[in-house]
């Protein structure tokens, strides 16, 4: 009582700006800093000094500066520096980058290549590099393009004729930047997570797409700021090119000073243009970056450009906001065709090393059904789960699907593994739902959706897009299709996942733990999902911790132990009257 008398007696109400109440009218006074305050007159006495030094000091010669800052020959040195930098830079960043895919191939001799490239380049200094593609005439006098061994020559150069000044200045900075370069996107493709490569192919997308769509996008993120490092690097090593007595920037600057030895003027023309280029850079760094950035924040700071809009549109905004949230949508059953596939499993064997994580595993899944996996941690529920659709090899045995392997050929007797790209394409019948979502950070919800059934698939996009929509309809997530998946919460990363493999509309759907990286109370969301799917008549094969979610959902519950299945049979029987004692223990345990 005595607070509110208190607050009524020094502050009278007033009328809000709609009217709408008596609440007290406030006038808004920022904090002050006082440390920020003085820091600034600093630094403009700083700036001050500075400038009045600059400009001040005859010696500087400005007049000279002003005389050959826009002089001929300065500028076609700029031009001939501009051309150098864009043309290593290009060449050297598409070399670096295919060097780089060759370096995490599997292929031990494109490894090798490009390691010893990259070793050779990066010793060799710039210059040395440079006198030595400049002689390459001493050592070869013609270059021929001919058949080896035959004696057919198409066409022949004169080395020193063909490679010029600026022909050896362009490939010696491409060769010394691709070197670079392939070991910047190296670092940034390890730098993504292995889950999204595993999400890629587990949607059967082809290798060259998931690099260009899928790794790239995310790797570049840390690619940007060490290779745009570079080619400020770069755009000032061009300068080394004076070795060749190309007249690039700063050689002409030297040209220059040495005939009328205005040295610090024609030595600042130089600088301020390289101050210039770097500015320009830096701006087209920034748009990058910012392009590349799109859904690694949740709440991504607004551009400068954006931030000035919005003052302007601010109050406009605030009078014509409406507040209401839009409703999560119901889940409703939706009419996109499911048919479901069998799942044979026979003999199936895989060790890494000495370990045996599965042994001689043999289980038949039938279509439409729902199989739930139990057993205890590392015992190898995760690892049959990826055998099913290839992303595990196996040492013995086989999986089919509906008669077809996944990763083999059958003729007679024998089984031959498939190339990646037929896998991939196979694939497509299996979805894959992982424990950690995987969902593709820098794609929105609906693009994500959408990129397997485009690329795959083949569906056209209007289509694409429509599916997508009603299958977010299905999760209840119809509002969020232009969201980011950072910008949702774990149930709803997770019913996201789950659309995106159902995209594909696989004959069977492999849960890995759907809910175990999830907050208790968002796991009846994502449980609630899937139990809505076990009747669509998909099949469903779901390596879970919820007992109670596999009692009321499976048709049939499969309880592992040291890679073996020790008991399959209907939940009722399995989880109320176990047969093993394992099983038994392991139900005592978690119930
Ligand atoms: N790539 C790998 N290299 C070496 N060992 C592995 C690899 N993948 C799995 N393992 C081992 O295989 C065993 C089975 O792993 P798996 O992930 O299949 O178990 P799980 O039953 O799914 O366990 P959890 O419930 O804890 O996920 C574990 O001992 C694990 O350490």
């Amino acid at each position: 009582m005595t607070i509110v008398s208190d607050f009524s007696g020094s502050i009278p109400p007033a009328k809000t700006a709609q009217g709408s109440g008596d609440f007290p009218h406030f006038r808004i006074v920022p904090a002050r800093y006082p440390g920020r305050t003085i820091g600034s007159i600093f630094a403009i006495l700083v700036i001050a000094a500075t400038l009045h030094s600059i400009l001040g000091n005859p010696r500087w010669g400005w007049d000279v500066f002003a005389e050959w800052f826009f002089a001929e020959p300065v500028l076609v040195g700029l031009g001939r520096t501009l051309l150098l930098t864009a043309l290593g830079a290009f060449f050297g960043f598409a070399l670096g980058t295919g060097l780089a895919l060759a370096r995490v191939s599997r292929s031990p001799l494109l490894v090798a290549v490009s390691w010893a490239f990259v070793w050779l380049f990066r010793s060799i200094p710039l210059v040395v590099l440079l006198l030595l593609i400049n002689n390459l005439g001493y050592l070869y006098e013609t270059i021929t393009v001919s058949v080896p061994y035959t004696g057919i020559n198409f066409i022949s150069w004169n080395t020193t004729q063909l490679i010029t000044p600026f022909a050896a200045g362009v490939i010696g900075l491409t060769l010394n930047q691709a070197a670079f370069a392939s070991e910047i996107f190296r670092g940034g493709i390890l730098s993504v997570d292995q889950g999204q490569m595993e999400a890629a192919a587990a949607l059967g997308l082809p290798r060259g797409h998931q690099a260009r769509r899928i790794i790239l996008p995310q790797a570049m993120r840390s690619i940007l700021p060490t290779a745009f490092n570079d080619i400020i690097g770069l755009a000032k090593g061009t300068s080394q090119v004076y070795i060749l007595a190309l007249p690039e920037l700063f050689y002409t600057i030297q040209i220059i000073y040495r005939r009328n030895l205005e040295v610090v003027p024609l030595l600042m023309v130089a600088t301020v243009w390289y101050l210039v280029i770097l500015t320009v850079l830096s701006i087209i760094q920034h748009h990058i970056e910012r392009h590349y950035a799109r859904g690694a924040l949740r709440n991504p700071p607004p551009s400068i450009f954006a931030r000035f809009y919005r003052r302007g549109r601010n109050k406009v905004e605030a009078i014509s906001a409406t507040p209401a949230r839009l409703p999560e949508a119901k889940a409703v059953v939706s009419p996109l065709p499911t048919r479901g596939g069998t799942v044979s499993m026979h003999g199936v064997s895989k060790s890494f090393g000495p370990l045996k994580v599965l042994d001689n595993v043999t289980l038949t899944v039938p279509a439409g059904s729902v199989t739930a996996i139990l057993g205890q941690s590392g015992s190898g529920k995760s690892t049959l789960l990826r055998s099913i659709n290839h992303l595990e090899r196996l040492d013995e045995g086989f999986i089919a699907i509906d008669g077809e392997f996944v990763g083999y050929r059958q003729s007679g007797d024998t089984l031959s593994e498939l190339k990646e790209r037929e896998i991939l394409k196979r694939r497509v019948e299996v979805g894959m739902v992982f424990q950690n979502f995987n969902l593709f950070p820098h794609l929105t919800v609906l693009e994500n959706i959408v990129e397997a059934p485009l690329t795959v698939r083949g569906t056209p996009r209007a289509q694409a897009e429509a599916d997508a929509r009603e299958l977010l309809a299905r999760v209840g997530l119809s509002e969020k299709a232009n969201a980011y998946p950072r910008q949702l919460s774990g149930g709803q990363q997770q019913r996201v996942a789950i659309a995106r493999a159902l995209a594909l509309k696989p004959k069977v759907l492999l849960f890995d733990e759907p809910t175990s990286a999830l907050d208790p109370e968002l796991v009846n969301e994502v449980l609630d999902v899937i139990k809505e799917l076990a009747r669509s008549g998909t099949t469903l094969i779901i390596v879970t911790h919820e007992i109670g979610f596999a009692r009321e959902v499976s048709d049939l519950v499969v309880f592992m132990d040291q890679g073996r299945i020790l008991e399959t049979g209907r939940p009722d029987k399995v989880l109320n009257v176990p047969d093993h004692p394992r099983t038994a223990e392991f139900l005592t345990k978690v119930l």
